[in-house]
């Protein structure tokens, strides 16, 4: 396959992609728009994290929530778990990398809070971890995922109102680009909620 082959595929993969979670998604993205809002609504926050590719998809979701989205309107408040590196280095240095997520969360998390989680398997023990922590401190989980949902479906790690978003595809990259996808949707879910 030559180089403008190899372009042309990838993004025919990702425009596939995008139609095939086009077909499954927009109930779910929309019920995860309507808890954010209802959330926040209640003096609730939103705690992101994610490893790697997704670790910047947490970031990027609380910068968008901190900052702006695409219009003028009063900051709102989340906090991306995967940006202290004292913190992060710390955790992994005296526990476990597995626990870098979840010790910030019994830290910072209050009951009504969110936890937005990224990951492409579904399998990343600090997530998992994560989920079990948000669950002690009475959080609502939307975890946003791919492949065949990984560890949190199999062993049914969500709970009745939790949300998981699981892009239909097995390629990490492809479920990235949906990740950002939804990023985005959820930003304007919530900037068109909260402020018309
Ligand atoms: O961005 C990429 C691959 O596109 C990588 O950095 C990727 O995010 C890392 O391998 C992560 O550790 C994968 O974690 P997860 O999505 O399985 O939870
Ligand atoms: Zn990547």
């Amino acid at each position: 396959m030559s180089l403008q082959e190899r372009i042309y595929q990838h993004f025919t993969d990702s425009i596939q992609t995008k139609h095939d979670a086009l077909e499954s998604l927009p109930n779910s993205i929309e019920l995860a728009g309507q808890a954010i809002v209802q959330s926040l609504l209640n003096n609730g926050k939103v705690l992101t994290c994610g490893n790697g590719g997704s670790a910047g998809d947490a970031q990027h979701f609380s910068s968008e929530m901190l900052n702006r989205f695409e219009r003028e309107r009063p900051s709102l408040p989340a906090i991306a778990l995967s940006t202290d590196t004292s913190t992060l280095t710390s955790i992994a240095n005296d526990y476990s990398y597995d626990e870098v997520f979840s010790k910030q969360i019994r830290a910072l998390g209050q009951a009504g809070d969110i936890l937005l989680a990224y990951t492409t398997s579904g399998n990343s023990k600090n997530i998992v971890s994560a989920i079990s922590a948000a669950h002690d401190r009475e959080m609502l989980v939307i975890v946003i995922t791919g492949k065949d949902g990984g560890t949190i479906a199999a062993n049914d790690l969500l709970q009745d109102s939790d949300i998981e978003l699981r892009v239909p595809s097995n390629s990490t990259a492809r479920i990235q680009e949906v990740h950002l996808l939804i990023t985005h949707c959820l930003c304007d879910l919530i900037d068109f909620q909260l402020f018309g």
